[in-house]
């Protein structure tokens, strides 16, 4: 029967976690629903008894809702999941939203969960570092993006590196920024904890591109972005507004704007792309051919077990563009939404290969300002001042020592780095198989039709 006061219920059935008839010949759902359009998502269950002359009816009903619920058998049911939930992330209210919210949908949708609450920065790494692969199906991070960040290169330090970085990862947002969770939920979803957990038990793997980022002789993995100049200052430098949640990132944009500081590095890249009207009709061209979601790569295992050899770290440079105007940041990533309120990488690919690399020239404080304006939607992106490139790799070499690099939100030292792209390596669960953010040409770029 419906819950009290819900007259009738209306979900597609992506949103059914489990049918089944007990062995009392009881039928029992359970799905996410809203009551009303605008409610959130809700977990339901509805229950009745069946009778002996009914029991092949409900049984029949029972296998057809499940393998429409499951995508006619594509996405296995019951998913065995390792999950992490972070004390510390973004408000720090992750282990109470974890037990309210998301572990009685895992519940529902009859998942084996093999919970740890970290108890300590990269404790996630070594987990994932360890992981025993043949015993998940995906590991969901509880956390913003730094848990996702420590599994990537604990992955990277895996015994079967390879391997690991075909088990997905799914992030689920308690954290400030939650930069993955919106670019596979969409700007709207991404926040919601419920739509993630939906995701973690029925996504489908999508490959994503994930960078080597070379410093010295140290590498470490990247899945999401670097930044030297404001933006780093505006990711490293706002730790003490964790409390103020993805605010944190307006008033830090508006400190750093205040200050207008010159970064100080020399930026070369190896460009494939800088035509910003062409990348957007590569995206449109690259989204009309996405792979629909029954038939997404299932991760087949890649074949070596060796992480890919390093092609840029050592390059001679010679024919890369080297960026030749005052800077205030680069940003490169991949992923259109760095933050809700900004679409960094209008452009970005989940899967070609390529790093987006912006660089903000030096401008006045008066057009940084106006740059807020629409950034959630990337209007930014078509400043003349900013400009965008499409690269296999790029370099950084700092003509100072003051300054701060920002790789995935951490620290890392101010030193001459290198970054390259590592095609489709790691993997993540998503709802459609490309990344939900919407960007278009504006209208006065719009090519008008040919005339006969
Ligand atoms: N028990 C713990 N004690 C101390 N630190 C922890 C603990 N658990 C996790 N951490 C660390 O807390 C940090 C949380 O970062 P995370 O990125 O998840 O949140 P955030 O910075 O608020 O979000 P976002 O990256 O989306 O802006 C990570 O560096 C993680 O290693």
């Amino acid at each position: 029967m419906p819950p009290e006061k819900w007259t009738q219920i209306e979900a597609p059935v992506r949103q059914v976690l489990y049918a089944e008839v007990t062995p009392n010949n009881t039928l029992e759902v359970s799905l996410l629903a809203r009551q009303k359009t605008k409610n959130p998502l809700t977990l339901v269950h509805i229950s009745g008894n069946v009778q002996e002359a009914d029991q092949d009816v409900a049984k029949s009903f029972v296998t057809a809702l499940m393998q429409s619920a499951y995508d006619g058998k594509c996405v296995e049911p019951r998913r065995r999941l390792k999950v992490l939930v972070s004390p510390k992330s973004g408000p720090g209210k992750g282990v109470s939203i974890y037990h309210e919210k998301v572990e009685p949908i895992l519940k529902a949708a009859h998942c084996d969960v093999d919970l740890t609450i970290t108890t300590h920065q990269l404790h996630a790494l070594e987990i994932a570092k360890d992981l025993r692969l043949d015993r998940y199906d995906a590991i969901a991070t509880m956390s913003g993006d730094g848990l996702v960040y420590e599994v990537v290169n604990g992955f990277a330090k895996h015994a079967e590196p390879m391997r690991a970085f075909r088990l997905p990862i799914t992030p689920i947002p308690v954290g400030s920024g939650n930069g993955l969770a919106l670019n596979i939920l969409g700007s709207k979803d991404g926040y919601d904890v419920t739509v993630a957990t939906l995701n973690a038990i029925k996504g489908r793997p999508m490959n994503i591109d994930i960078f080597s980022v070379t410093q010295g002789d140290q590498r470490m993995f990247s899945f999401f972005s670097q930044a030297v100049g404001l933006m780093a200052d505006l990711d490293l430098g706002t730790e003490h507004l964790r409390f103020l949640g993805s605010t944190r990132f307006v008033v830090g944009f508006l400190q750093a704007v205040a200050k207008n500081k010159k970064c100080p590095v020399k930026l070369h890249m190896k460009v494939v792309e800088s035509d910003k009207v062409r990348m957007v009709e590569q995206l449109h061209e690259a989204r009309s051919k996405t792979t629909p979601a029954s038939d997404l790569n299932v991760g087949e295992p890649l074949p070596t077990d060796a992480l890919p050899e390093l092609k840029y770290s050592n390059a001679d440079m010679k024919d890369w563009v080297t960026f030749d105007k005052p800077i205030l940041y680069v940003y490169a990533g991949k992923g259109p939404l760095v933050s809700r309120d900004l679409m960094q990488f209008p452009v970005s690919l989940p899967n070609d290969g390529l790093i987006d690399v912006v660089v903000q020239e030096v401008s006045g404080r008066g057009q940084m300002l106006k740059a807020m304006d629409g950034a959630e939607k990337g209007a930014q992106y078509w400043m003349d001042t900013q400009h965008y490139f499409k690269a296999e790799a790029y370099h950084i070499e700092p003509i100072s020592s003051k300054g701060l690099l920002s790789v995935d939100g951490e620290s890392y030292p101010f030193q001459p780095f290198t970054v390259e792209v590592h095609k489709g390596l790691a993997t993540l669960l998503s709802p459609c198989g490309h990344y939900q953010a919407d960007f278009d040409l504006p209208h006065s770029k719009v090519p008008t039709a040919a005339t006969a």
